[in-house]
């Protein structure tokens, strides 16, 4: 079958959080100096392969507004639309927020570690709403009522993720538009396996690389015509997911 739209997956460069080794979820840190030079390439990438986007779908923190900002730029596309949601936004990692990874790891243990970090139904312990790392006060959430998260799974991501999916991206790809998703890790995780219908226990595999475009060509049934998608930079690609594999250690 023939390929009737194209989305264009871009998980933001490189945080402060990512680099100082933190769980970060719902906070709303920025790119760090290498993230930014990651999404400058991701730009490059777009522009060169062609791909143009023609709308952006962001999350409501700034490393994916910044990262969808900063490519679009470099790929003089900085004036298409725009959207934004909070259900496109990283995983909410409860009361790991701030946490180290590395402190997370030699205390927990191997196995309750990638439970909370790459299982597809645990969350973490929940935030305490007065934990300096709490958004319930948040003014971007205040509509979300008893939809505001306090830990979320990656399950939790998926069954908040889609229904955006379906009201807002399925219709501009529907319209024949070229969609960029600036998100995250485990948001992007989420759709990855909605898309390719990755099983739940194989899921806990896929890594997603910092500012490394993903195309995915979608048929009239919206399955991929290139199933797994295709990185804009495979070899890059390749290296930056293993060592967000080995995040932690
Ligand atoms: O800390 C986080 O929010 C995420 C993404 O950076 O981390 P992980 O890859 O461990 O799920």
């Amino acid at each position: 079958m023939t390929a009737v739209g194209t989305l264009v997956l871009l998980r933001h460069g490189e945080s402060t959080w990512n680099a100082e080794n933190l769980f970060t979820g719902w906070v709303d840190v920025p790119l760090s100096a290498k993230g930014r030079e990651e999404v400058r390439r991701g730009g490059e990438l777009i522009r060169d392969s062609g791909v143009l986007p023609d709308v952006v779908h962001t999350s409501l923190l700034r490393r994916a507004i910044d990262t969808a900002n900063i490519a679009l730029d470099v790929a003089d596309r900085h004036w298409i639309p725009v959207r934004r949601d909070w259900r496109l936004n990283e995983r909410h990692y409860g009361a790991l927020q701030g946490k180290n990874k590395k402190q997370t790891l030699d205390r927990y243990g191997e196995e309750q570690f990638m439970l909370w970090r790459r299982s597809y139904d645990t969350p973490p312990p929940e935030i305490d709403p007065s934990d300096e790392y709490s958004q319930e006060d948040d003014p971007r959430y205040a509509g979300l009522g008893s939809e505001m998260p306090r830990t979320e799974c990656l399950a939790d991501v998926v069954a908040r993720l889609l229904p955006y999916w379906e009201s807002s991206i399925v219709p501009d790809l529907r319209a024949g538009r070229t969609v960029l998703l600036a998100a995250h890790g485990n948001s992007l995780r989420a759709l990855v396996k909605h898309l390719d219908g990755v099983s739940e226990e194989d899921i806990s595999g896929l890594n997603i690389p910092t500012g490394i475009p993903l195309r995915y060509d979608l048929d009239s049934a919206l399955s991929p015509t290139n199933p797994g998608g295709t990185y804009l930079d495979p070899e890059a690609a390749a290296t930056a997911a293993a060592s967000v594999a080995q995040q932690g250690r």
